[in-house]
Order: C-alpha cells, then structure tokens, then sequence
C-alpha cells in the first residue's frame, strides 16, 4: 500500500514537473514526456506538419523534437527577432554530437559568442578582398562555368542524335564545389579526382548519419553512446567519417604552411588565415580564437554550407525550366537581347536583365531548399509577439513557412517570376520577403558568393543550351525528398545546343 502510494506520488510529482516545464515555453502542440512531439511529424514532410502548427497555433509556438525548439512563422516576427533583436537571437544551439566533433565553441555555423564575431568579421573580411561582388571571385565561377559547359557539349557531340539524356547531378556537383574548393583551398580539383569524390561521399554520408533514429536518439539522451555492441548507436560510422575529412584538411593545411609566403597577397583562404596567424604571432599580439582547429573546422563548414545549398537550387532550377518552358524562353530571349550568343555573361550584365533575375528570385521561393533554417538560441530572456522567450531557449526562424505565406505571396504554390515584375517588365520589385539566406547577424556569410554563383552558371547554362524532357517520358516530379536540404528526386534532362 505504502509502496503504491510513494510510487504515485512520484509520477505525480514527474508529471507535474513535466507540465510546468511545458508551460515555460509559447504554447504548442503537448509533448509526450521523452518523446515530444516526434511522433505526430510526418516523417516524409515535417516541415510541412510545422506550417500545420502554426495554423493551430499562430506564429511562434514550442515544438518539442524531442526538446523544445520555439519556431518563428511569420516574416515580421522573424525580422524583428533577427534584426531588431539580432545579438539577443544570435546564439547557436550546438547539441551534443556536434560538440563531440568540435571540442567546443569552435567552426563558423554553430559557433557563438565573440569568438564567433571575431572569426565571422575575419571570414568575410578575407572574402571581400577576394571580390564578393569583385572580379577576382567572378573569374573563379566563370572559370568552373565554362568547365561544365565545355562537358555538357562533349555529352552532346557525343551522342549520334546531338541531343543528350543525362542526370546533370554530379557534373553541377563538381563545378560548384570547385568553385569553393579554389576559393579556400586555390585549386580546382580534376575531373573525377578521387579526393573530391571521397569527400563528397562522406560528407554526405554524414548528413544521412545524422537522421538516424539512433543518433537523433543519441542527441537527446547522451549516454546512450556508451551502448558498444551498437557500433555506439552509430556514433562510430560518424566519427570514422570526420576524422577521414579531418586528415584531408589537415593535409591542406600543412601543405599551405610549407608554401606559405608572408609577403605574398593569399590568393585563398587557408593562406589568408595562416597569414593572419603569423601576422599576430610576429606582433606579439593575441591570438584570439586563431587556431589550427579553428581553421579546420571553418574550411569544413564553408565546404559543406556552400557545396550542398547552391548544388541543390541548380537541380531545382534546371527542373523548372523543364516543367516551365514558357520561362525558359523569356529568360532566353532576354539573354539573347542583352548579351548575345558570342559572348560570356558577366556580372555587368546583371542590372540589364529584369527578367532573369525575377526568374532566380522565384527559383529560390519555391524551390525552398531549407526545410528547417539552423536553429539559434537567445541568450537572455525576452518577449516575443506578447509570449515569454526564456534565456538559452533554442529558435527555428522558419523562413520556409514564410516563402509559402499566401499573405505576401498570392497563390504560393504557382511559379510565376512576373510577381517580381513591374507592370513595365523592366524592373525587379518586392523582393523583400524572400529570405532564403536568412536574415541578420546569422545571415548566410556566403549569400554575396551563392548569388553571384547562381546568376552567373543559371544564365550561361541557359544562354547555350535549351533543357526539356525527352518525348514520351513524364516530367520529372517536382515533390521533395527531405533531408538537411529539400532536393528534387534525381532526374534526367535532354539537353541541346541552342
Ligand atoms: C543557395 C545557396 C545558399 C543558401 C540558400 C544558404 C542558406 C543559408 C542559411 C539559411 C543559413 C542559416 C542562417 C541562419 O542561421 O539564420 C546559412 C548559413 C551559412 N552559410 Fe549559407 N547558403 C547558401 C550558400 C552558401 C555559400 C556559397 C557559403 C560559402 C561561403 C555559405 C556559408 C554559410 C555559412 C558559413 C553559414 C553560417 C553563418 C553563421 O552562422 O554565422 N552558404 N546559409
């Protein structure tokens, strides 16, 4: 009797903690204790079960995956915590595989604090003089452009009807990687180099390894790693992954160091970074947060942040312009007006070409690539649409949810450049809400290099070749498949000279 009675009186006790804890955080949908929310996201889509959410549950609401995320819907309010609140909401949530891997408050994406600023102002500080919106950078793009053009002839003039089906995944995968590849490391991988090949399969492996149940699990309950006979809940697999792309940067880094010439202006990041290390060694000065590890670990974000998200926007803007030939032709003719045939596309031509730009505008809306944005953390307390934010609490700014928003884009789901449009056609307008690199002090530190990138390959691929889909075959579907980023099911285009 005892015993039934102690044993009830904990659960109620647990249970009434458990609420309590609930009740901290923006009302939601009610967690299960240990599971949260888990179970009532659709796996395929959760994503779309939290723009559910925030039809029951309006613009800032708790959703516990298993711990409790506060996801931010609407763009006002994502503005005004971002900008208007922007170091309150600049903390990173880490979690505690990625602390395993990183030894700490180190790297670019889920660092924080001032070693994070400082390493932040340092990275674009080095990307500015390497030409964000300069030459320098738009003579590398051009560079692994052309290089992918040049291919995709090759496969034409290869095939008897001069009209090639091909999956153009893997030649876009190596062009946009080598695009960063020379940029932080100063050289352009080979085609089909292994190295290039191996590091892509890891890492990608890595973002598979990192849904499975067993880590998410793992994530939220840290000593299950100690389970051995589970390969440590996968933990294993993933670290054998890291420590191989760590001795690839290691490598890099070395051979940097033996070339390395203090006088010399860096041509790359690696060699602007040790540069700076030797600068304030020599000075005397204090080494902040320069260290070897911190340049690993940034070389490694900037790799995987920059590689997968503008790899995956091309495959969904080729597959527009298959599902939309209309399009496809305006853009065309606009390119053949401005630019002609004979020569490249340049950034000069950008301001001339209204209907382009509307065009990559409307590709990132809906092509939508970040189903869940890099959560944040507040760092104090504070208010949020009347609702309580607590300090340290974990933030989705959801800009997905936002791209869909019927409010600020009338019929969403349609694909449609001309609502970028003024009624003359000649200039691009209400962009604002658009955000697919965020927005803020967290904002992408690659956005300058990602649309330089996308303007420059988008329109020199369609500026030479026309895409569609072979006759009698269905067009490819346009449903996403999740992961880290949304990307389209691998398909194949029939591409032709124009
Ligand atoms: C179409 C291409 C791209 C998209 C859509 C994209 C989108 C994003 C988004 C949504 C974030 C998180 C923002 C936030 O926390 O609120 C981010 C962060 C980041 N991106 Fe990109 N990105 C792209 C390309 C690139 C490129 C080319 C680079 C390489 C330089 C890059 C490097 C980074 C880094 C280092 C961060 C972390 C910034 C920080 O936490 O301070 N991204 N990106």
């Amino acid at each position: 009797m005892f015993v039934a009675f102690a044993l009830g009186a904990v659960i109620a006790y647990f249970v009434y903690d458990f609420v309590r804890y609930v009740k901290k955080f923006p009302p939601g949908p009610f967690p299960l204790p240990v599971l949260g929310n888990i179970l009532s996201l659709d796996p395929n889509a959760p994503h779309e079960s939290i723009a559910k959410y925030a039809k029951t549950y309006g613009p800032v609401f708790t959703v516990w995956i298993p711990q409790p995320n506060i996801v931010i819907t609407d763009y006002e309010l994502i503005k005004e915590a971002l900008i208007k609140e922007g170091d309150n909401y600049a903390g990173r949530f880490r979690g505690n595989i990625f602390t395993l891997v990183s030894k700490g408050n180190y790297g670019m994406v889920l660092s924080e604090g001032n070693e994070w600023k400082e390493q932040r102002r340092f990275a674009l500080h080095v990307l500015r003089n390497f030409g964000f919106g300069r030459s320098l950078m738009e003579d590398k793009i051009m560079s692994s452009t052309t290089r992918l053009t040049d291919e995709i002839t090759q496969i034409i003039n290869d095939s008897p009807s001069k009209m090639a089906v091909t999956d153009l995944s893997w030649p876009m995968q190596e062009a946009i990687g080598n695009i960063i590849n020379s940029m932080l490391l100063g050289y352009y991988f080979e085609k089909d180099d292994p190295r290039f090949i191996e590091l892509t399969k890891m890492i990608a492996q890595n973002f598979e390894n990192v849904r499975k149940p067993a880590l998410l699990l793992v994530e939220g309950y840290f000593w299950l790693r100690h389970i051995p006979f589970t390969g440590h809940m996968g933990l294993d697999a993933l670290m054998e992954n890291v420590h191989r792309v760590c001795k690839f940067m290691t490598n890099e880094i070395e051979t940097h160091k033996k070339e390395l010439e203090d006088s010399d202006e860096p041509t790359d990041f690696v060699n602007a970074y040790l540069q700076e290390m030797a600068r304030r060694k020599a000075a005397g000065e204090d080494m902040g947060h320069f260290s070897d590890w911190q340049l690993l670990l940034t070389m490694l974000d900037i790799w995987v942040a920059g590689m997968e998200t503008t790899v995956t926007t091309m495959k969904w803007a080729l597959l527009f312009m298959v599902h939309y030939p209309e399009v496809q032709r305006k853009v065309q003719a606009e390119l053949d007006n401005v630019v002609g045939r004979d020569r490249h596309v340049t950034m000069a031509d950008k301001s001339s070409l209204p209907y382009t730009n509307a065009t990559i505008v409307e590709l990132q809306r809906c092509a939508n690539i970040i189903p869940f944005n890099v959560q944040h953390k507040v760092f104090e307390e504070t208010t949020l649409n009347g609702l309580v934010i607590p300090a340290g609490a974990t933030i989705i700014p959801q800009v997905h949810t936002v791209h869909e928003d019927p409010k600020l884009f009338p019929n969403p789901k349609k694909f449609d450049p001309e609502r970028f449009l003024d009624k003359a056609h000649e200039k691009v307008i209400n962009t604002d809400h658009v955000i697919p690199f965020s927005l803020g002090k967290r904002a992408c530190l690659g956005e300058s290099l990602a649309r330089m990138e996308l303007f420059l390959i988008f329109s020199t691929l369609l500026q030479k070749f026309e895409f569609s889909t072979s006759e009698g075959r269905p067009l490819p579907s346009l449903k996403p498949k999740f992961g880290i980023t949304l990307t389209p099911e691998p398909y194949e285009v029939q591409v032709t000279m124009r």
